[in-house]
């Protein structure tokens, strides 16, 4: 049997999910599904719309139904569902009810196992339990830590006798990987919705899971990841995945057209010494950035000759909470440098300050090691704790950003696109 490509629309509106549905189908997917943020805001209506819309197409209704199974199940049955998604950590109670429910309006369920501690060992019990599909899921926020559904799959299919799907930040290459671990469904939700190009990104999936050749997924450390993701991200897109925080004030390039990405070597130093910033470059490696806390913001501790040095050593870029001075050599050498401002005087290299101190630059807390990328918008930090997960939730935003341009691009406002009015808050 071929590969069943489900897309899932997570998004907040039917009539955008709709169009992007049916450029999805002319993309190759089989089956569709109403997301549950999609059913969430627009209740069972999401799913008649869609079985209207689609009348030959599988609609999965994603309900991750907890309790009241039958009640629910009922609901997205006359709704139009034919597949409904229930909690595979549903009391077992839930389970069973939703089951009868399921016979009784000729639907079928399947069980996501998002948060489910022994997933196969609760997908036997599942099907069991009459389940008619196992859909082993890292969820949205999951992802965002780094979990993978992959790994399991393979035990997962050769541990029961109903289908089982894949989910969870599914591409080209990682749903082909599903498929040979033994995946019957492929379940992809923002790399085809969230495309400039949904038809183009379903084919691309279409020919992945059909192909025989698994294409080669390139092996990257946990620090190469983040620093591809953030080379590939705005700091617009960082600050809205911070939940709007991260920005430096008052600190902008003084090098236009040039993008930083780097690991934070900071410099508490003090007005008018510049010994310590000029010192950070022998500390800093390849790829860092120099943050430096200069306590004014009329004597520069940075010049042209500096920056010429970070050249030599591959220095990312170098932030500074005070002003430059030889703006004409910084600009010509091209390495990224961020300030307050440019100014003629230097103080003397006196010795005083610390390099590798927690520090506040831009009025946001630096430690050494927290991630900071610059473009012509300014400068964000980002907590070395948390890089990965904002990396990935920026590359979300980036996405997102972009199915929306393309949409005002055929005509529509953002204020349209995004149902403003509707959501603002009561
Ligand atoms: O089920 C999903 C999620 O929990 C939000 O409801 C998604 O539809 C599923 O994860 C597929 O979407 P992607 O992970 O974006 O491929």
């Amino acid at each position: 049997m071929n590969t069943i490509i489900q897309v899932a629309l997570d998004l907040l509106e039917i009539d955008r999910s709709i169009q992007i549905a049916k450029e999805a189908v002319e993309g190759g997917i089989d089956w569709i599904e109403a997301g549950t943020p999609l059913i969430k805001s627009e209740g069972m209506n999401a799913i008649r719309q869609l079985r209207k819309s689609f009348p030959n197409h599988t609609i999965l209704a994603d309900m991750k139904i907890a309790d009241t199974g039958a009640f629910e199940v009922e609901m997205a049955a006359k709704a139009g569902a034919d597949i409904v998604m229930l909690l595979g950590n549903a009391d077992d109670s839930t389970v069973l009810d939703a089951v009868r429910s399921a016979h009784k309006y000729g639907v079928k369920l399947m069980a996501d196992l998002i948060i489910v501690e022994d997933p196969v060992s609760r997908a036997i019990e599942l099907e069991l339990m009459g389940v008619d599909y196992i859909n082993m899921h890292t969820g949205i926020d999951q992802q965002m830590t780094g979990k993978d559904p992959t790994p399991v799959l393979e035990k997962m299919t050769t541990s029961v006798s109903i289908p089982v799907a894949a989910a969870g930040g599914l591409d080209a290459a990682s749903a082909a990987m599903a498929v040979k671990a033994g995946a019957s469904i492929v379940i992809v939700g923002g790399n085809i919705t969230q495309s400039d190009n949904v038809t183009g990104a379903a084919k691309k999936i279409r020919e992945a899971v059909d192909s025989k050749d698994i294409p080669e997924i390139a092996h990257q450390t946990l620090e190469e990841e983040i620093r591809q993701l953030l080379s590939e991200v705005s700091t617009p897109n960082i600050t809205d995945a911070m939940h709007r925080k991260g920005a430096m004030k008052d600190i902008h390039t003084m090098v236009a057209g040039k993008r930083m990405v780097g690991k934070a070597v900071t410099v508490q130093t003090f007005e008018g010494d510049w010994a310590k910033t000029v010192e950070a470059i022998e500390v800093a490696g390849e790829g860092d950035v120099i943050v430096i806390y200069n306590g004014s913001r009329h004597i520069s501790p940075w010049g042209g000759l500096a920056t010429l040095s970070c050249l030599n050593k591959g220095i990312a870029g170098v932030v500074i909470d005070g002003p430059v001075r030889d703006i004409e050599e910084i600009r010509a050498i091209g390495v990224p440098v961020f300030a307050i401002s440019n100014v003629p005087n230097a103080g003397d290299p006196k010795g005083f300050g610390e390099i590798g101190a927690s520090i506040h630059c831009g009025s946001q807390n630096v430690n050494p090691g927290d991630y900071i990328v610059g473009d012509d918008n300014g400068v964000v930090v980002i907590p070395k704790e948390r890089a990965y997960e904002i990396a990935r939730r920026a590359k979300e935003v980036e996405k997102n950003e972009k199915r929306i341009y393309e949409e005002i691009k055929r005509g529509s406002t953002l204020s349209e696109v995004l149902k403003l009015k509707k959501w603002e808050k009561m």
